[in-house]
């Protein structure tokens, strides 16, 4: 499978908060998810892929060229859905549809149409008449109506009732049938990450923790629980993470670290766990 992305020692300075030297590849023929929490960095990593931000020093490729090479051969081949509405508000969906799709030069209405059926987006609606879900819809129609080889998305499935969000999980899959087409989505639902991705990259304070074929992850990691006695016996120094409780703890562990002790119970983790108890391993490791 080929690189469709390759960000390489990638460095963004912001007031208060910097993209830290990320390394990241997006594979084609497969889903990456992006996960992180709040204010991690998600949104900022994908502004520099798509070039709505300038970085500072590194290297983005997209489709083996940087975007000073070739930013609108890059931008026909990506299908872009955003957090933030980029439409005209006061003109309806078709006529944003008219203006958007002189862009393209593979737009195909006929798809168009089909998934505004589909989703059910009213035509003649102006923008701003639209709910926030029809809004994501309709970016969405918009998105995959020019034939895109990657979808980029910042957290698309928000304002998604979750009936849609299963039915926009399947377009997902089908469009990754095609094996020459990628998709990177950030979303806070890492449920449908563990559902359909095959990647996931993870963020926090403006590093990638880790990236890596959702599997591998999942062989990765352990989650260990005990009581409170049992967590002083033992030597937590490899905990990733730890939460206690009243009765007892949960920590998070590399498999390879496991350590033996009669009262633990091991479990597999959750891409939640994962993140959830990884931030918490850090933040207590940043406090001191
Ligand atoms: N326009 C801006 N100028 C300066 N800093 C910004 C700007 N927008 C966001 N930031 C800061 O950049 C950091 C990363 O924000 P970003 O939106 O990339 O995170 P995120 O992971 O997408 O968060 P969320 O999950 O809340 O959407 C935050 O500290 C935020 O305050």
């Amino acid at each position: 499978m080929e690189n469709l992305v390759k960000m390489r020692n990638v460095m963004k300075n912001r007031s208060n908060f910097t993209l830290n030297n990320i390394n990241l590849d997006i594979k084609s023929g497969f889903i990456t998810g992006l996960i992180g929490p709040n204010g991690a960095g998600k949104t900022s990593l994908i502004r520099c892929m798509m070039n709505l931000m300038h970085i500072d020093s590194g290297e983005i490729t997209l489709f083996g060229k940087t975007h000073f090479e070739a930013t609108n051969e890059i931008k026909q081949k990506i299908g872009f859905v955003y957090d933030e509405n980029c439409f005209y508000e006061d003109l309806s969906v078709e006529q944003n549809k008219k203006i958007v799709s002189m862009f393209y030069n593979q737009w195909e209405d006929s798809v168009f149409y089909s998934y505004l059926e589909r989703f059910q987006v009213p035509k003649d609606k102006k923008i701003k008449q639209l709910s926030k879900g029809m809004k994501m819809k309709f970016s969405l129609a918009i998105a995959l109506s020019h034939h895109p080889q990657l979808i980029i998305m910042d957290e698309p499935t928000s304002g998604l009732d979750p009936i849609f969000r299963r039915e926009f999980l399947d377009i997902l899959l089908d469009v990754v049938q095609d094996e020459r087409k990628a998709i990177f989505f950030s979303t806070h639902m890492t449920k449908d990450l563990e559902q359909i991705a095959d990647y996931i990259a993870f963020m926090h304070n403006g590093e990638l923790v880790f990236s890596d074929e959702k599997e591998n992850i999942f062989d990765h990691y352990v989650i260990v629980k005990g009581s409170k006695k049992t967590l002083n016996e033992m030597n937590s120094s490899k905990m990733i993470g730890i939460k206690e409780t009243s009765v007892g703890f949960e920590g998070l562990l590399q498999r390879k670290d496991l350590v033996s002790h009669d009262n633990l119970i091991f479990e597999k983790p959750s891409l939640e766990d994962i993140m959830y108890l990884t931030v918490r391993g850090r933040e207590h490791a940043s406090s001191y």
